[in-house]
């Protein structure tokens, strides 16, 4: 039988490590601030790896996007962002006066004061997520083919949600498939990706389970938007037990907008009905992280199959050739 040792006050209560904690000196380097790390050439071989794999899976007639880590304001702000999480927004904002003023906050800076009073936003926020921009881009050009439209597209995502956790990044990567077309053409789509991913998954060697989900809405009303997307199915998850079974970490999501960005953007299908769309959102970093939680920091200790999958040579033992190589 299990006895829970309760501590007494908070200040004698053992340190309870994280169980990814001891990843962090092979990954990253800490650069001040939670969340916010510079990442090893041995952490960044496999983020470069696990793209490949990726983008050896696009299917035939996707455009690949690659979008800097910022975005317009007013996109995002069109999208409906702020009614959803302005508590995750990143905005970028600058020194915008005039010489005076601009010489009078640096002034503040060297007196010990605040230079950051005088800051006023600019037109640009950091991209929460890597699809937004996509939508305009569709929209463009015009009604939809019969078909619709898919994309492959990236960006590195910023979301204000400071962590000491390594699998919850204020600044992450995200890759994204993206579909654009009938409600068929979107649920064919995330079907069709919901199987592919189990299978990229499974040939990685990580253990997983899918399971629907709902965004971390903002708010008690965002609690409600939370209750009928999981009743709608909108979202679905690929979660992998990394800190623990009951809290398993998403690293790759399944999202179906219905026809939200389509009426917000004005993109009309082949039947000139609003736009349904649906992404397939692969967390970067996460996946990276659960690699390294499950296979350990020695790749040459790797299982031979998934080494094979992510074009890792084949390590021979030392002796064979001499010495080890990979
Ligand atoms: N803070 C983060 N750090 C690292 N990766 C993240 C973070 N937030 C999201 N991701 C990755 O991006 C993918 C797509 O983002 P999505 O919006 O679906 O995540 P989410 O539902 O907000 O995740 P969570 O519920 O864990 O906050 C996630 O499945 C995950 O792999
Ligand atoms: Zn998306």
């Amino acid at each position: 039988m299990n006895i829970a040792v309760l501590p007494n006050s908070p200040d004698t209560a053992p340190q309870i490590a994280d169980p990814l904690d001891h990843l962090a000196d092979k990954l990253f380097h800490s650069m001040g601030s939670d969340g916010v790390y510079a990442r090893t050439a041995l952490y960044e071989s496999i983020v470069e790896r696990l793209a490949a794999l990726i983008t050896s899976h696009r299917e035939a007639g996707t455009e690949a996007l690659r979008f800097p880590p910022v975005m317009s304001r007013a996109q995002l702000e069109k999208s409906g962002y702020l009614k959803s999480f302005p508590n995750l927004l990143g905005c970028v904002c600058g020194l915008h006066g005039t010489e005076r003023e601009i010489n009078a906050a640096v002034s503040r800076f060297d007196a010990g004061g605040d230079w950051t009073t005088s800051l006023s936003p600019a037109d640009l926020v950091l991209s929460p997520a890597a699809c937004y921009p996509v939508y305009p881009i569709a929209a463009s050009r015009g009604p939809l083919p019969k078909g619709g439209l898919r994309f492959d597209v990236a960006a590195d995502c910023f979301r204000r949600e400071p962590s000491k956790h390594l699998d919850r990044l204020q600044s992450f990567r995200m890759r994204e498939y993206v579909c654009i077309g009938t409600p068929d053409d979107v649920s064919d789509f995330r079907e069709r990706w919901m199987v592919r991913a189990q299978a990229i998954a499974r040939d990685l060697g990580l253990t997983f389970r899918v399971d629907y989900a709902s965004d971390p809405f903002f708010g008690r009303v965002g609690q409600m938007k939370a209750v009928s997307q999981k009743q709608q199915q909108l979202k679905f998850e690929l979660l992998i037990p990394l800190r623990s079974e009951e809290q398993p970490t998403a690293c790759m999501s399944f999202n179906y907008h219905r026809e939200h960005f389509g009426t917000t953007w004005g993109i009309q299908d082949a039947n000139g009905e609003p736009a349904h769309t649906g992404c397939v959102a692969f967390g970067m970093d996460r996946l990276a992280v659960a690699m390294f939680h499950t296979h350990g920091t020695d790749l040459s200790a790797w299982p031979a199959k998934v080494r094979d999958i992510l074009g890792l040579q084949p390590h021979v033992a030392a002796g064979a050739h001499g010495e080890g190589w990979r």
